[in-house]
Formats: C-alpha cells, sequence, structure tokens
C-alpha cells in the first residue's frame, strides 16, 4: 500500500469517477468516506474498479450510423471505505500520519452534515500527532468558495484551541473540478457496482495560495492545475459548463427529452442555450480579462461536451435541485447579475431562468418545494423573490413572458 493516504468524502460519481482516480495516480492510497453501506462494503471487498471512459462520438458518426461507442478503461486500485456513521473509523483516518489530503463531492446542502465528522478527526489528529506534518482540505462541489464554506462549518464544531491548531496546519482550497461523470448504469462489460463511466475531459484547478506545504506534500497532484486566480477559473465554468448544462436540463425537460445529448440536439434548445452562453460570455470576457476568440472555442467544446451520446446524461441529474441553481452567486443569476454590471443584454439567459420555475419533478424535493411557492404566492412574487428583480423590472417581465412561452412547450406526463 502507498505511504501516503487520502480521504474522500462521497463515494459517489464525482467521488470515484474523477477525485479519487487523480488521487491514486498521484500515490495515494484513497480512503473513501460515505453514508452508503453497500458501496463501503464493495470497495472493502474488492479493493478496485475500472474507469470507463466514455469517448465522445460526433454528430455526423451517428448521423451516418457509425459505431458509436468507444470505450477506454483504467484501473483504480489502492482503494478502501469507512462509514461516516462509525465516527471511531474516521477520526483513525484522520490520526494517520501517512494522512495529507481531504477532498469532499457529496453536494453543497451535504457539507454542513459532514462538517462535525471532519472537526473530530481534526481533532484526534492533533492528539495524535500534534505539529507533525500538515492536511489540506480541497471541497470538490459546483460552487463558489466551497472549501471555505466547509472551512467555516467545520470551525463552528472546534473550541478556540483547535482552531488555533487547524490555522496553523490545515490548507482549505478553493477549486473548480470539471468533468461530466453521470450515475453509471449498464457500462459495457462490467459487473462491479464501483465501476463508473466518465467523458474524457476534465479540469480541476486548485487555489494554489491557500495550500499548506511541506517536504512530504507535492503539489499539484497528476491532472491537477494551481492558480494564484482561482475565481475566473470558477466563474468559467459555473457560468458557461453548468450554465448551459442546467439550462439545457430545464428546456429538455420541458419537451420530453429524457437525456442532455437529446435536447441539445433541438435547434430551438440549442439556440437558447447557445445564446445564454453568449450573454454569460461577454460578461466573463469583461470581467476576467479572457481572449475572445479562447472563450468562444470553450463554448463550443462545452457544446459539444453535451452533444456526447455516450454518457446518457438524465436531463433530471443535471437539472436536480434548481432552488439551489438559482441561487444568487449560482450558474443562472451569477452570470445574469455580472452580465448586468456591463449593461450586457440577457434574453436568453432569462429563458433559462424561466425554464427553471417550470421543472416540475415529484421526487426533487426543491422542485416541489418551488413549485409550491409557485402556487401559493403566484409566480410574479415568487420570481421577485428567487431572482431579486421587482415585479415591472426588464428582467422579471421576460422571465414572466418566457414563463408564458415555455409553458406551452411542456409535455403531458
Ligand atoms: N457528477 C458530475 O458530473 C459532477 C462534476 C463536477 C462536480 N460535481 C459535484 O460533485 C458533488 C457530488 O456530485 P455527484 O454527481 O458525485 O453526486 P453523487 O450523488 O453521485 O455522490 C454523492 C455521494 O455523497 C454521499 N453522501 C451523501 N450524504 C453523505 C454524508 N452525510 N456523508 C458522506 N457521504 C454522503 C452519497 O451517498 C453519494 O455516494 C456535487 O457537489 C456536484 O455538484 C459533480
Ligand atoms: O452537480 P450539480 O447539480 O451542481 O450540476 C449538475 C451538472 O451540471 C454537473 O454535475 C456537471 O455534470 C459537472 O459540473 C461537470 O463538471
Amino acid at each position: 500500500m502507498p505511504h501516503k493516504k487520502a480521504i474522500h468524502f462521497g463515494a459517489g460519481n464525482i467521488g470515484r469517477g474523477f477525485i479519487g482516480p487523480l488521487l491514486v495516480q498521484s500515490g495515494y492510497h484513497v480512503v473513501f468516506a460515505d453514508v452508503d453501506a453497500h458501496i463501503i462494503d464493495e470497495l472493502n471487498t474488492k479493493h478496485s474498479y475500472q474507469v470507463h471512459i466514455l469517448d465522445n462520438a460526433s454528430a455526423a458518426a451517428l448521423d451516418d450510423g457509425q459505431e458509436k461507442k468507444k470505450q477506454r478503461r483504467e484501473s483504480v486500485d489502492s482503494v478502501s471505505g469507512v462509514l461516516t456513521t462509525h465516527m471511531d473509523d474516521v477520526i483513525k483516518e484522520f490520526e494517520d500520519p501517512a494522512m495529507q489530503i481531504v477532498t469532499t463531492a457529496v453536494g453543497p446542502p451535504v457539507l454542513a452534515k459532514i462538517a462535525p465528522a471532519i472537526a473530530q478527526g481534526l481533532q484526534g489528529r492533533r492528539r495524535a500527532i500534534g505539529e507533525r506534518g500538515v492536511l489540506n482540505v480541497i471541497a470538490c462541489e459546483n460552487m463558489v468558495n466551497q472549501t471555505t464554506l466547509l472551512k467555516d462549518l467545520v470551525m463552528q464544531h472546534l473550541p478556540d484551541d483547535d482552531r488555533a491548531w487547524a490555522d496553523a496546519h490545515v490548507g482549505w482550497a478553493n477549486c473548480s473540478v470539471d468533468r461530466i461523470v453521470p450515475p453509471a448504469d449498464g457500462l459495457d462489460g462490467s459487473n462491479n457496482p464501483l465501476d463508473v463511466g466518465v467523458e474524457d475531459f476534465y479540469e480541476w484547478v486548485v487555489d494554489e495560495r491557500a495550500l499548506k506545504r511541506d517536504d512530504d506534500v507535492h503539489m499539484p497532484l497528476a491532472g491537477m492545475k494551481l492558480t494564484q486566480d482561482l475565481e475566473g477559473y470558477i466563474h468559467r465554468k459555473l457560468f458557461t459548463l453548468n450554465c448551459g448544462h442546467a439550462i439545457t436540463a430545464y428546456l429538455g425537460y420541458l419537451k420530453g427529452y429524457r437525456t442532455v445529448d437529446q435536447a441539445i440536439r433541438d435547434p430551438q434548445i440549442r439556440d437558447i442555450v447557445k445564446g445564454a452562453l453568449e450573454e454569460s460570455g461577454f460578461a466573463l470576457i469583461r470581467r476576467h480579462g479572457f481572449d475572445e476568440e479562447e472563450h468562444r472555442e470553450y463554448i463550443e467544446k462545452t457544446l459539444t461536451r453535451f452533444e456526447n451520446p455516450n454518457l446518457k446524461d438524465d436531463v433530471n441529474r443535471v437539472g436536480r435541485q434548481p432552488l439551489r441553481k438559482l441561487g444568487r452567486e449560482d450558474r443562472l443569476l451569477g452570470p445574469v447579475y455580472m452580465a448586468k454590471e456591463y449593461q450586457i443584454p440577457v434574453s436568453d439567459l432569462l429563458r433559462g431562468i424561466a425554464a427553471a420555475f417550470l421543472y416540475d419533478i415529484k421526487d426533487d424535493p426543491q422542485s416541489v418545494e418551488l413549485r409550491q411557492k409557485i402556487k401559493d404566492k403566484g409566480i410574479t412574487k415568487t420570481v421577485e423573490e428567487i431572482t431579486g428583480f421587482e415585479e415591472g423590472s426588464p428582467e422579471h417581465e421576460i422571465i414572466l413572458k418566457s414563463y408564458e412561452e415555455l409553458s406551452k412547450w411542456r409535455q403531458p406526463n
């Protein structure tokens, strides 16, 4: 077993399909921490799984009826698991001097739930190894400053002296994390429930200034890029990939498409998504000084990634938790507010936002809450409350008008 260890909270799609493999490639033994007893059992029995790289097949190849599946596989060995409900096991991992990195991919709302476990782990580590070594925490969730949020949540569970110790010995680095990893479902030739299917593309960019270093800690890890200017990377990814993804999912849902690739091939949907990404692009270029041609290519590449038919990415995975996605700093309203600073028109982004208000999925609690709010308060007040755009403002008017128009797209269930 490698002498270096990492603990990753969340043995789900991005954990097993992206962060775990990069840590293993960098020479770490990865301990996955999760609430799912089945996955933890499998990890402790098999200690190995495969990542299936589901290459993109071009639209032209599909039209020609050519072979669309082109898969490559990578083995991920040296993995094990602990249940987050078994705190003694979690603490023991933190006490190990070989433990150097803590990563998460549990979903933003779950950070508050794992914070007490990380706090207890840090206390155990302080008792066990004192001033020796450093630990770096990198939360890999789709949001701005996710690790800062996790740090604040963890610190709330620590007394002053442990906080001071954590400030000295723990690095808390925000990051941007990008790889489309849908739930694995019917992967060719796989009989291991740990196997996962991913796109070939990935990007993991970490705030270099926040990392703690010593002689044993070597950064960047394999596949990781370090930057002194993280905000630009986070905004570019969240306001392009995730923005376009969410709009494709909400419009796709309205037209009755099951997957993202089906939805983005619909010319009406593609026009709105492309328009929205151009609008957010103008704002990003103004804010971060990106090169116009490079950003145009980034948008094109993003749309090509959505077209990957081998991922079979369900619109309801991508649309999940619409209230989170309608957060003021998140992928839909974030670019609108940024564009507003530079008087950039945003009618397609606002259409995408209108579609989010029509998303109606019974087993998504945030969708149910949103629809209930609309029922109780009416769409006018709900849009005002969630978006911050007052009734009568141009943004509010476009959202309401689009809401009416797009409601006609809705397919009967
Ligand atoms: N899948 C992607 O394409 C992708 C890409 C980039 C970033 N992300 C981000 O990664 C995060 C995870 O997404 P995902 O798609 O891997 O989700 P997922 O549902 O596949 O994985 C989440 C994992 O967290 C576990 N979990 C839930 N509650 C827990 C708890 N209290 N303690 C420990 N584990 C717990 C779940 O059992 C599950 O295994 C999200 O923030 C998402 O935005 C996802
Ligand atoms: O994970 P969410 O719910 O924030 O967003 C859904 C998808 O857009 C997201 O998971 C992407 O697949 C991912 O961000 C690609 O890097």
